[in-house]
């Protein structure tokens, strides 16, 4: 069973609730999303994951068994937490040398694992000058080591340029494709873009959404309809004074009314329109749509 499963996990730090019945699965042969905005647990239940942290009640699995009692953690999974959790004096490559050698694993895993996350022409420079896209490449090399089935990343695109984003967008499909459960945490939905196939979104320490990316899409598309008109006031008006929901954006966007009915209220109305289209979400929609509730840490509205 190779693959994270964490259950009904519960969490409390003094009077904030941190976890509040966390529940999915990170199945092998793909990448899961963990994403949700600031403060929405993932970090918290990724630390239960690995057994730094415990959980007020639930549990939390990695290929079956908790963490702790793993016999070899490193070859069953990799994880990054925090890239800047490294010594500074110490070379990259000989942070990996420590890390192997506290799992039995030799000099040639460490030099392999350099070159597939493209370190190897600064893997001799002290890790305290890196970047913060290098350290990152560097706990994805460390998390690699033991070949392990299942990873887990949190924040892995942080201080990465574009080009670094890319890659690890492709990488991360690529290990997935070989058959590990993939898990990356991530507050930005348009990380996950072209990369994960599962994506599960989670606001105020639960889960709000747990589905495939195209059945997120579809379900924040439903009942939307997106018109042109050249009076978008009483258009707005008609529409909202007939049970729907109008907002403008590029047009105006109608919920809650078929498209049917909105042709059906605007002839009434005598009002002009063009262009009805059933409105198609992107996955960036679908995440706001979705965590609007549950969104912690707002910023005052422009
Ligand atoms: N050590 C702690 N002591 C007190 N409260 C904490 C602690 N760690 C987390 N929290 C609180 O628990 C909640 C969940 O935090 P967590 O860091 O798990 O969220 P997150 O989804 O990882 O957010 P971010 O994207 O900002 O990293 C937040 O309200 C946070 O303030």
């Amino acid at each position: 069973m190779t693959s994270i499963e964490v259950a009904e996990l519960r969490k409390l730090y003094g009077g904030t609730t941190a976890l509040d019945g966390m529940t999915f699965t990170a199945r092998p042969g793909r990448v899961t999303g963990f994403v949700g905005p600031n403060g929405a647990g993932k970090s918290t239940t990724m630390r239960i994951i690995l057994g730094l942290q415990t959980a007020d009640a639930g549990h939390a699995l990695v290929c079956g068994r908790p963490y702790r009692s793993l016999r070899h953690p490193l070859r069953s999974l990799g994880s990054l937490l925090d890239a800047s959790a490294l010594h500074p004096a110490r070379s990259g490559r000989n942070h990996l040398l420590w890390l192997a050698q506290t799992q039995g694993l030799g000099t040639r895993r460490v030099d392999e694992v350099i070159e597939q996350v493209g370190l190897a022409s600064a893997s001799r420079r002290t890790a305290g000058g890196y970047s913060l896209g290098m350290r990152q490449r560097l706990g994805i090399a460390a998390a690699l080591l033991g070949d392990p089935p299942t990873i887990m990343l949190d924040e892995p695109f942080n201080g990465m340029d574009p080009e670094g984003i890319v890659w690890l967008r492709r990488f991360l499909r690529s290990l997935a494709e070989q058959g590990r459960a993939v898990l990356v945490s991530s507050h930005l939905m348009s990380e996950l873009q072209d990369m994960a196939q599962h994506v599960v979104v989670v606001g105020r320490g639960r889960v709000i959404a747990d589905s495939s990316v195209a059945e997120l899409i579809a379900a924040v598309s439903g009942d939307r309809v997106r018109l042109r008109t050249s009076t978008p006031e009483p258009v707005a008006a008609a529409l909202t004074a007939a049970g729907g929901q109008v907002v403008e954006a590029d047009g105006l966007v109608v919920r809650r009314l078929a498209a049917e009915q909105i042709v059906a209220v605007l002839t009434a109305n005598g009002l002009p329109f063009s262009e009805l289209t059933p409105h198609r979400a992107t996955l960036e929609e679908a995440y706001l749509d979705l965590t609007g509730e549950a969104v912690e840490y707002r910023g005052a509205p422009a």
